[in-house]
């Protein structure tokens, strides 16, 4: 078999990560050295949950809704389809192609989100007609690379909500800007964190 290739398209976790405005910045820490231990060095950190390449549980938008320890795994180990939405303000079904042979997840590559150490001012609206049209079609995930798929200042969440009801799953924050479009695997698994709404994924996309 001929050696992996893989493309790390996870934003990297440190003090200078934008957080969502309002939200608990990442910080990682040692609380004990090895001089201290005599053994070992060891780490704390503090973080939003939505911070830098991560997926929601549908808890973080509905009270009712599974929590991440819950969600199923298949769905972020997958076939994915990395498409060019490049300079649409907004982004509907009648952008995206017909999905490729065996493919459960679309990432979409809007290339908004350039400068990672900023939260971004804007970024393109995701039509909610998404969500029913990756029904349709067999597709359980999207991906986006911006902080959302809804708007920053949105309480309605139509996005989020949209998915919600049609079952489908949402990893935001993923960094596409090096990734031809085209047919990957892809693998995003959350951390088990009993109770979470949300959690960091190391996300990578290989063939
Ligand atoms: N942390 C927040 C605080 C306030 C309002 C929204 C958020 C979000 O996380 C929104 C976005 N849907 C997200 O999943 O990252
Ligand atoms: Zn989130
Ligand atoms: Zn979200």
């Amino acid at each position: 078999m001929a050696k992996k290739e893989i493309f790390d398209i996870s934003m990297e976790l440190n003090a200078e990560t934008p957080e969502w405005p309002g939200d608990r910045p990442f910080e990682y820490s040692l609380s004990v050295t090895k001089e201290q231990s005599g053994s070992v060095n060891v780490g704390e950190i503090k973080s939003s949950t939505h911070m830098g390449t991560h997926i929601d549980a549908p808890f973080h938008y509905d009270d009712d809704g599974l929590k991440i320890e819950e969600m199923p795994l298949d769905v972020y180990l997958t076939s994915a389809q990395v498409v060019d939405v490049q300079e649409l303000g907004e982004v509907g079904v009648e952008n995206l192609p017909e999905p490729e042979e065996g493919v459960t997840a679309i990432l979409l590559k809007s290339c908004s989100w350039s400068d990672r150490q900023q939260f971004p001012e804007t970024w393109p609206v995701f039509s909610g007609a998404i969500a029913e049209w990756m029904k349709a079609k067999g597709i359980r995930l999207l991906g986006v690379d911006v902080p959302s798929v809804d708007q920053q200042h949105s309480k309605e969440l139509p996005m989020h909500q949209s998915m919600n009801k049609h079952g489908r799953y949402i990893l935001e924050g993923v960094v596409l800007d090096h990734i031809e479009p085209g047919v990957y695997q892809l693998a995003a698994l959350p951390l088990k964190i009993t109770g979470a709404e949300g959690s960091p994924v190391r996300a990578v996309l290989y063939r």
